[in-house]
C-alpha cells in the first residue's frame, strides 16, 4: 500500500513550521515505547477550547508498528472498503497506541484524563482515506464521552473545524445517519479553521471542541493551508474514544472476543 515511499514520506519530516492561529510550544521530543513522556510539543487554538495538537508524538518505529498492524490485519482488502470499527479485545497493535497515548499528560482535563479506562476498546475506528477522499463535517455520535483523539498516519491532510450554532447543538438524535445528515445542510458563514494534521500527530478534542465544533476532511487532492501546499497521499487515521455507560450495556454481548465491521465511510 505505501511501498515507493521514503521514510520521511511515511512518517513526516522530524520538526514542522508552526501554523496560524495556534499557540504552540517549542520542545520536540518524541515518546518511546518504554520510557516517559517528557517535553511534548503540542498546540492549542485560542478560538477552539479543549482542541490540542500534539505534532511528532509518535516516533516513527510507533508510526511503523501501527501501519504495519493495519496492514497485516486485511483491513482493508476489499477496495470498497475505508473503514474499520473495531469491537472487544483490540490487537496489540492498538493496545499499544492506546498505553502510549493514555500517558500524555494534559490531553483532557483531569476528569477525564483521569477515568478508567480512558478510551473503551470497543470504539476504535480506522479510517483510510486514498488521495483525493475525505470525511464530511461532523460532530461525534452523542453515545461517545468526551474526550477522543485521532492519530494521524502516512500523509498529511487538512481537517477544518466550523463552529456549531446554538440552535444545531444538543440534539441527542443517536441514529447513525440522520445524525451525520444533519450536519450536511448546515448553511455556515463563519471561516473553517484549518488545521494540518500530520503523520504521526494525534489531536485531542474536548468539551467545545467535541461537541460545538465540526470537524471534517475535504475531497481535495491537494491542501492549502497559509503558505503551505499539501499533495495528499494514502493516509490512515485511527479514532479512540470512550463509549457511555449506558450504551455500553446495550451493545455489550456475553464474549470479549474481538470482531470487526469494515464497510465504506457513509458520510
Ligand atoms: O480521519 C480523521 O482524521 C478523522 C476521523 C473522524 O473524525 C472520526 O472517526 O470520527
Ligand atoms: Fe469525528
Amino acid at each position: 500500500m505505501y511501498n515507493d515511499l521514503s521514510n520521511e514520506e511515511l512518517f513526516g519530516p522530524s520538526d514542522y513550521s508552526e501554523t496560524s492561529d495556534s499557540e504552540s510550544n517549542n520542545e520536540v521530543s518524541p515518546c518511546s515505547f518504554n520510557e516517559p513522556i517528557n517535553n511534548i510539543s503540542y498546540t492549542t487554538f485560542p478560538s477552539i477550547s479543549g482542541l490540542i495538537l500534539y505534532e511528532n508524538l509518535l516516533s516513527h518505529k510507533q508510526q511503523n508498528e501501527l501501519i504495519n498492524g493495519i496492514v497485516e490485519a486485511n483491513y482493508f482488502d476489499n477496495p470498497e472498503s475505508n473503514q474499520a470499527m473495531c469491537f472487544g479485545t483490540l490487537p496489540s497493535f492498538l493496545l499499544n497506541a492506546i498505553e502510549i497515548i493514555s500517558r500524555v499528560p494534559g490531553l483532557f482535563p483531569d476528569e477525564i484524563q483521569n477515568r478508567e479506562p480512558l478510551f473503551d476498546q470497543a470504539c476504535s475506528i480506522i479510517n483510510l482515506y486514498k488521495p483525493g477522499e475525505g470525511i464530511a463535517s461532523h460532530v461525534d455520535l452523542p453515545r461517545f464521552e468526551d474526550g477522543i483523539v485521532v492519530i494521524s498516519l502516512l500523509s498529511s491532510c487538512v481537517m477544518q473545524f466550523k463552529p456549531l450554532s446554538v440552535i444545531e447543538q444538543g440534539d441527542d438524535n443517536n441514529d447513525n445517519a440522520s445524525y451525520y445528515n444533519k450536519f450536511k445542510d448546515i448553511q455556515n458563514t463563519d471561516e473553517p479553521i484549518p488545521i494540518i494534521l500530520r503523520p504521526g500527530s494525534v489531536l485531542a478534542l474536548s468539551g467545545s471542541s467535541r461537541y460545538n465544533w465540526t470537524h471534517g476532511i475535504e475531497e481535495n487532492e491537494i491542501d492549502e493551508a497559509g503558505d503551505e501546499k499539501i499533495i495528499r497521499n494514502i493516509r490512515v487515521s485511527v479514532t479512540l474514544r470512550k463509549m457511555k455507560q449506558d450504551q455500553l450495556l446495550l451493545n455489550k454481548d456475553d464474549s470479549n472476543s474481538f470482531s470487526l465491521e469494515v464497510k465504506k465511510r457513509e458520510h
